[in-house]
């Protein structure tokens, strides 16, 4: 080994872009600390140490670090990155498998790209010659690409650089898995050391879980929950996040034709979206406007930097000590933590959140204004620890159950098997390319789904999510839940078009999660109480009880009068009034042509009709004084779209049936769901 050879580290990242809390990143500087150590004349004699190193990355110890970020090609459509527009992209386009549409939306990909700037500048940051390289491609491409360049470079400075390792940090993705293994192969055909470092994502950390073998997970959230009970004493410490880390190699092959990467975010940022942008609309006749004086409730940019800063604010504002009174919430910036995106993208971790509430909680870091700083672990903070797990949990389901997590009858048990006639097996799911059979026609199925996509339902919580998410890339989880039972329980549409209508558009899409919390809405996952379907009206009287979400992203509606008056001057909001907004065909014909509803197909010919009516009961004074559980209840008055909305409790209605009978309504203010 001559002094100064170039033994390069090719580090592939995926969902690791950040530079905290990344065994790869970690490891590197640690080797960078204990060689400068060792070049010390002072410290002769600690060459030995060097082994360990060795053996923890499996190759000779390196002298400079590559890492790759690769956008692939079947996950981000990348003709954006066509070097000219007569080039011919290699790749097919990058749309779903059974729906057709993007995989990656211009959501997701906007924050995907600032991530992936926002570590390219820290790592630049560091002032010691490390950065970040980005790529375009199948990953194995790219990683083959770049060892044939350096298999054939020729000398730098009278020495051959080489490749002495590959990394890429662990991922459960079924595509993912894939990547690695046709990496993993490709470093044997090079005869290059390969290392897969632990995913560290987890809230509670997958070795630290009491099962030896993925198939002892239980098929129940609560019974693993149980099985680590107190969440607050599990999770592992973050790594410390690196000062110095080993330069880039000199003359680094640049990327394969025909694609060209950018050299500004801005460009980076158009590459990503200019092919999505060219039909804005997403074959959509009508698609959704962004209305006036609304704000998104997802407006964040993407990157570990932002990520971090999102999680300070919510320990220092009080928002986590709150979240468990909010979290079913549906409008405005800290009703839940909205850091989704930042985990499914690694731009932070689940541990870190957990340690930043922990310092809060043991008094110590920021928030000392805060109610809870210093009381140890409260309501708040708890809930949001056994979310943190429910995602872990969809992560280890996604490793148990492989492809099942994408299959038409989910994990249930298949149809053929000996004594599994579950009633959800027997569901025809109505589909986009054949009819199931008895009259069913697929053409009226797309009919159905361009509307739902649309946000013209006619369901007012419905639409009001759906045009969210299609205009900012987040819904609430409670609008998610009510959205997918919805499209899968009373239009019996394929549960996979919507779980792929929901990759393409959610800027935290992640796979585990949404193909998770999909199957378990439609039934086919890991609910145990299989069969329940949310009332969309019923669920928008508890949860939007006020109209101000609904009014907010459905502005045809805006103009309905919600409230009556009860005398001496005030109003209160009428409920009888509320089931025109939640569902607009129930205006007079006389309100509709004073709407300019008439003739509105949404408002005329809802997709369907639900049977839900409340009385009038009790003196309007005990109503009001039956308030949600929140803080914060009352602010905004009347006929405002901006405030939070948390009704709940409404008791005083009846439900006279439904034109489903078949479907078991759920019936209290609090649903039993994914999210308990
Ligand atoms: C049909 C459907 C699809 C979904 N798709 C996704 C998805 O692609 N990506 C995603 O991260 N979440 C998904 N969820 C779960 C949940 O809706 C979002 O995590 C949550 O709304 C994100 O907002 P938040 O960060 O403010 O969540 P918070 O309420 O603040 O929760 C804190 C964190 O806990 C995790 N979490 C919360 N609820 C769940 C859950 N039910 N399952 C798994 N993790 C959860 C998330 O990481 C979240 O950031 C989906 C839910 C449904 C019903």
């Amino acid at each position: 080994m001559t002094k100064d050879q170039l033994r390069i580290i090719l580090y592939i990242l995926r969902r690791d872009v950040r530079l905290s809390d990344n065994p790869a990143f970690h490891c590197a500087a640690q080797q960078l600390k204990r060689t400068k150590t060792f070049q010390s004349p002072s410290n002769s004699r600690t060459r030995s140490r060097d082994d360990s190193l060795t053996s923890e990355h499996g190759s000779a110890p390196f002298t400079h670090l590559l890492p790759v970020y690769v956008f692939p090609a079947n996950q981000i459509e990348s003709s954006g990155f066509l070097s000219s527009p007569s080039d011919k992209c290699p790749y097919p386009e990058a749309r779903s498998e059974v729906a057709k549409v993007w995989r990656t939306g211009p959501h997701r990909a906007k924050f995907i790209g600032e991530g992936v700037w926002d570590l390219k500048q820290q790592l630049e940051g560091l002032g010691c010659g490390s950065g970040l390289e980005m790529r375009v491609g199948m990953v194995d491409d790219v990683v083959r690409d770049v060892l044939q360049s350096y298999s054939t470079s020729s000398e730098i400075d009278g020495s051959k650089p080489q490749i002495t390792g590959i990394w890429m940090t662990h991922d459960d993705g079924t595509e993912e898995k894939d990547d690695e293994k046709a990496v993993r192969n490709t470093a044997a055909e090079y005869d290059i050391p390969f290392k897969v470092w632990e995913d560290e994502k987890f809230y509670v950390d997958d070795r630290d879980l009491p099962y030896n073998h993925i198939s002892e997970l239980p098929n129940v959230y609560t019974t693993y929950r149980k099985t680590l009970e107190p969440l607050r004493d599990r999770p592992r410490h973050p790594l410390p996040t690196p000062v110095e880390l080993p330069p880039l190699p000199p003359n680094i092959p640049p990327q394969k034709a025909p694609f060209k990467i950018p050299t500004t975010q801005d460009d980076l940022l158009r590459s990503i979206l200019s092919p999505l942008e060219k039909d804005p609309t997403y074959k959509l006749a009508i698609p959704p406007n962004m209305p006036t004086d609304v704000q998104s409730a997802h407006p964040f940019t993407g990157g570990e930097t932002h990520g971090l800063d999102r999680i300070e604010h919510l320990v220092s504002s009080g928002a986590m000590t709150t979240y468990k009174q909010t979290r079913n919430g549906m409008l405005g910036l800290d009703f839940s933590t909205k850091l989704s995106a930042f985990l499914a993208q690694g731009h932070i971790t689940a541990r870190r959140v957990h340690w930043a509430m922990f310092e809060f909680e043991e008094g110590r870091g920021p928030g000392e204004k805060a109610e809870g700083y210093g009381k140890g672990e409260n309501e708040g903070t708890a809930a949001v620890r056994f979310e943190l797990l429910w995602r872990d949990y969809m992560r280890l389901c996604l490793r148990k159950f492989g492809y099942k997590m994408f299959a038409l009858y989910g994990i249930q048990p298949h149809a053929k098997g000996k004594g599994h006639q579950s009633p959800q097996v027997k569901k025809r799911w109505r589909t986009l390319n054949k009819s199931n059979g008895a009259g069913d026609d697929p053409a009226k199925t797309l009919e159905t789904f361009t509307r739902f996509r649309s946000g013209r339902t006619g369901v007012g919580l419905i639409d009001a999510s759906n045009r969210e998410l299609f205009l900012t890339g987040y819904t609430s989880n409670r609008a998610r839940q009510n959205v997918a039972s919805f499209l899968t329980s009373h239009l019996d549409i394929d549960w996979r078009i919507g779980a792929e209508w929901y990759e393409f558009l959610l800027t935290d899409y992640d796979v585990a999660s949404n193909w998770g919390n999909w199957q378990y809405v439609a039934g086919v996952g890991n609910d145990p109480r299989q069969g329940r379907v949310f009332n969309p009206v019923k669920q928008a009287l508890d949860y939007d009880a006020k109209g101000e979400y609904i009014k907010a992203w459905v502005p045809e509606l805006r103009d309905i009068k919600l409230t009556r008056s009860i005398g001496q001057g005030r109003e209160e909001v009428d409920k009888q009034r509320l089931m025109m907004l939640y569902q607009a065909w129930k205006l007079s014909d006389w309100e509709k042509n004073s709407l300019g509803l008439t003739g509105v197909e949404w408002v005329e010919h809802p997709l369907t009709r639900i049977q839900f009516s409340v009385g009038r009961k009790g003196p309007p004074d005990n109503r009001s004084k039956r308030g949600g559980p929140s803080g914060g209840g009352g602010g905004g008055g009347g006929g405002h779209w901006r405030g939070s909305s948390r009704g709940r409790g409404s008791r005083d209605f009846r439900r006279v049936g439904n034109e489903e009978p078949t479907q078991q309504y759920d019936q209290g203010p609090t649903i039993v769901t994914s999210s308990g």
